[in-house]
């Protein structure tokens, strides 16, 4: 068996599964947030009283907080009820930041776990080795009351990542090469499971940023085996007691696909399409009215750092608004103690503060018609950010950066 299937056997206590068998899969976490947890609790109050373990929910407010109308005030409400009422001791609704940082980050997540989310990105959690996932509300609220959900055990896709990455190159560039070369539908069900040298020797930000990413070509999940900085950042967190989940020798893939990123240069997805991507001199130049540095995919201190390195010294060009949301508050203070938030500021970036931000047009940043905005977030679907004649580039923060600086898509290496 491959990764997945070992995972998913263990969860519904068999010996063996295979592809398209249909399991019911023992849950180790489930999240919701502001967003999906209403939905939520209105399915799961007409199906149970009490959920079935509430030191294994996790509650979030990332997608609108503060909140900016009364709706989203009053499902704020919703939950926070939810939570008193349920004794669920894990809610992070101070502005904590976003789910896909904060379940890592305060100790939730661990390898060859089972995790569910109502979230798409929920994937993101395969970088620690856990089989994760989205769930629908309806579903979800299935697992908050019986602390199990149905799976049909994908096929798996093995996608092999060797070479070393150039300056101003990263890990969201290598996966934007793989989105480009799969399609969006192109792993619609499947298991995406990451091996070679480059993904072993990446840091734990720039894994997460990838198995983020893997729902944008449809994956069921995607997973890495745990590397030396990843149990370096579980242990941080005292979590020491885990098993780490191999493939067998002889583990099955339906497609094997190789990768070599020595040359890759950073990578465009351009409107509308996640897969719709180009290498950079095909875009440069391209006019950008908006600059967003943040989000569940490169929100984290290392991505503000690496454009922090580019804008020292500079301003924003003054048609340009450059928002900046830290995935999390502990990354807004180690960016305030590092310098990185005052470098950011000095520039003329606006700070707002840990959450969902612009990324999904719900809330900041919100764009009218003609406004292009070039992001470090992971989908730029037409009306992603407002008005559905806007356009949204997604690329690294370095170029995010760049491109700041100059009002126009720019390769950072020119500043
Ligand atoms: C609002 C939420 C359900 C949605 C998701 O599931 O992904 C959002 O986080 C997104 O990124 O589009
Ligand atoms: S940051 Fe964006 S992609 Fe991530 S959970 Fe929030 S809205 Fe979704």
């Amino acid at each position: 068996m491959n990764i997945s299937e070992k995972i998913l056997a263990k969860a519904s206590n068999k010996e063996e599964v295979s592809p398209g068998d249909t399991i019911t899969a023992n849950i180790d976490v489930a999240m919701s947030h502001d967003g999906t947890s209403p939905p939520t609790i209105k399915v799961f109050e007409k199906i149970a009283d009490k959920v079935w373990d509430p030191e294994k929910i996790v509650l979030v407010f990332d997608h609108v907080i503060p909140a900016n109308t009364i709706g989203s005030a009053e499902f704020q409400q919703v939950v926070r009820e939810f939570g008193k009422k349920q004794k669920i001791p894990n809610m992070y609704i101070q502005g904590e930041g976003v789910c896909h940082e904060v379940l890592p980050d305060y100790g939730h997540v661990k390898p060859s776990t089972v995790i569910v989310g109502a979230d798409s990105h929920t994937c993101t959690y395969g970088a620690f080795g856990a089989f994760s996932t989205g769930l629908g509300a309806t579903d979800l609220a299935m697992v908050y009351a019986t602390g199990q959900t149905w799976f049909n055990v994908p096929e798996s896709l093995k996608i092999n990542v060797n070479g070393t990455l150039n300056e101003n190159v990263y890990s969201k560039d290598v996966i934007l090469k793989i989105i480009k070369e799969l399609g969006a539908y192109g792993a619609t069900y499947k298991s995406l499971e990451f091996h070679g040298d480059t993904i072993d020797n990446m840091s734990v930000a720039s894994r997460l940023t990838m198995t983020n990413m893997a729902i944008e070509c449809g994956a069921k999940n995607g997973i890495m085996v745990p590397n030396k900085q990843t149990k370096e950042y579980l242990s941080q967190r005292g979590i020491t007691d885990y098993t780490i989940t191999t493939a067998s020798k002889d583990a099955e893939y339906e497609k094997i696909y190789d990768f070599d990123v020595d040359d890759l240069q950073p990578q465009i997805a351009c409107p509308h399409n996640v897969d719709n991507v180009e290498d950079i001199d095909k875009v440069a130049g391209t006019h950008i009215d908006q600059a967003v540095l943040g989000s569940c995919t490169n929100g984290r201190y290392e991505d503000l750092l690496q454009a922090a390195e580019v804008i020292e010294g500079h301003k924003i060009h003054e048609d340009v608004e450059l928002l900046v949301f830290p995935a999390s508050r502990h990354v807004y203070e180690k960016a305030i103690e590092t310098g990185v938030i005052q470098t950011l500021l000095k520039s003329n970036a606006i700070i707002c503060n840990p959450g969902c931000g612009p990324c999904l047009g719900a809330h900041m940043g919100v764009m009218t018609d003609d406004m292009t905005c070039i992001s470090t977030t992971n989908r730029n679907f037409l009306g992603r950010m407002g008005s559905a004649k806007s356009y949204v580039y997604l690329s690294n923060p370095a170029v995010v950066a760049a491109s700041a600086i100059k009002g126009e898509i720019t390769n950072p290496s020119e500043i």
